[in-house]
């Protein structure tokens, strides 16, 4: 570890006192690395009876383990069959904090790349809405990659400034995550290059983007609505300053107990306004448990749910393109409503519901992308292969995660298939990891044509 900077060092002092020394010492241990299952997929039970890696459940994440550094779970083919996500196990508290049910409509405000977006999208199990929203252009196409891969169906990914939105979306959803940008003061250890780039002004400067960010999400939440708000830094004026900000602004918002685990700590009234209510905030602090720090805040609007019956909003399907569409769609084992069926330029994707009518924002995507409209036929898309399971197609080309034709596969190369390994002899075939899609390829005479995206190939 990089020497941390001493204006931090100092400050974290007076803020700790006793506790300082063992904060301190937490620096000279090695990072902690965590995978998170995707539970749309694959349970975290199945998942360990399947995983080569040296897996410790996380206790405080249900789907969370903590794996060995030399596991390398990113090269591995379950990876790209989306089953799991990485991401540092204190990284994985908000979301799972934040209560989802099927049918919500959840706004992820600050989302990119996805570490948290993935799993709200995960636990509306295909029902509801998952807005997923980055404002940094490049950010957001990382996120679209990451909620695809793990084969969320019913999400928008936008690319807007919050206010933008809260224009678009006044009360409009019930659950709204804000994993705010910050002084990132809990990422040293994992990330020396961010305490290269603190500076004692950097969270005065965060916090003023907070508290713009913040009313925002205050503004699209529904009455009786959730609004979880964290950071993965330590410095109160990000934390509980913006708290009693909010609280004091907004005065229909009031703060939650959250979920308990032994290594979480409150948060600190004096370090915001001097209410007693901050102390439902929650700190994790790298000296108190397996994570490198974050803080958290649970906010929930005064009222009762809104309801929001508004019909969908999908463009009539054209009959020509139905009648394509449903060649390839008959043989799929998967409930397919015809009336979330939108096709816009040749591809055709497959909204969420509810699917507001919105106009303005920038979306880089409007539900799931089910693939292209060719010349009379249909091509089927990467997104749509990995939104399935393996029961769904008729024929697959299942390949054992050894068998060197799975790295190949990845490559975008072609491959042999013998005949007794799919259903059909030709046509799309959905190849996958056991029983874990990857995506498709085309069989003619023995020939498997790749059609695995070249932008996702690994080389
Ligand atoms: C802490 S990161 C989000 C991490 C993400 N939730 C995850 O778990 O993968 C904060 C995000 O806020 C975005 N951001 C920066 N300025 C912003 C602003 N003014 N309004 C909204 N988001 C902003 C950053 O681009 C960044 O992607």
């Amino acid at each position: 570890m990089n020497q941390l900077p001493d204006a931090f060092l100092s400050r974290m002092k007076e803020m700790l006192k006793d506790e300082y020394s063992a904060f301190e010492a937490s620096y000279s241990l090695p990072r902690q690395y965590g995978l998170r299952v995707n539970t749309l997929k694959i349970s975290p039970e199945e998942f360990q009876k399947i995983s080569p890696f040296h897996l410790t459940p996380i206790p405080w994440i249900p789907n969370g383990f903590f794996y060995s550094e030399e596991d390398r779970p990113a090269r591995h083919p379950y990876y790209y069959a989306g089953l799991y996500y990485l991401q540092e196990p204190s990284a994985m508290s908000p979301a799972s904090r934040l209560e989802i049910q099927p049918g919500d409509r959840v706004l992820d405000l600050c989302a990119a790349p996805g570490g948290k977006a993935t799993e709200l999208g995960a636990r509306l199990r295909g029902e509801g809405l998952l807005a997923a929203n980055e404002i940094s252009n490049s950010r957001a196409k990382a996120l679209l990659k990451n909620i695809e891969l793990f084969g969320i169906p019913n999400s928008f990914v936008l690319n807007e400034a919050p206010y933008r939105l809260a224009e678009v979306f006044p009360e409009y959803f019930n659950k709204i995550l804000v994993d705010a940008p910050c002084s990132g003061e809990g990422m040293f250890r994992k990330d020396p290059a961010v305490a290269g780039t603190w500076t004692s002004e950097r969270p005065k400067e965060f916090a003023k983007l907070q508290r713009e960010i913040l009313p925002a999400a205050a503004a699209m939440l529904s009455p009786g609505g959730l609004l979880l708000y964290s950071t993965c830094t330590f410095s109160p004026e990000e934390n509980e300053g913006v708290v009693s900000f909010l609280l004091e602004s907004n005065p229909k918002l009031h703060l939650l107990h959250m979920e308990g685990y032994e290594g979480f700590s409150q948060g600190i009234p004096d370090w915001g306004n001097g209410n007693p209510e901050l102390l439902k905030c929650v700190r994790i602090w790298p000296h108190r448990m397996n994570g490198e720090g974050h803080f958290m805040a649970l906010f929930q609007k005064e009222g009762s749910s809104l309801n929001h019956s508004g019909a969908d909003a999908s463009l009539p399907l054209r009959k020509e393109d139905r009648k394509i569409l449903e060649a390839f769609f008959q043989d799929i084992v998967m409930p397919l409503d015809w009336r979330r069926v939108e096709v816009r330029g040749s591809k055709a994707y497959y909204l969420p519901s509810p699917s507001p009518a919105v106009r303005g924002p920038r979306f880089l995507r409007n539900g799931l992308c089910l693939g292209e409209l060719k010349k009379n036929r249909f091509e089927p898309g990467q997104p749509l292969a990995l939104a399935m399971k393996k029961s769904h197609y008729p024929s697959v080309l299942s390949l054992a995660p050894e068998d060197p034709r799975v790295i190949r596969y990845l490559k975008g190369e072609t491959l042999s298939v013998e005949r007794h390994e799919t259903s059909r002899p030709d046509g799309y075939q959905l190849v996958c990891i056991k029983d874990f899609p990857l995506g498709w390829g085309k069989l003619v005479r023995g020939v498997l044509k790749n059609k695995y995206p070249a932008g996702w190939r690994i080389r």
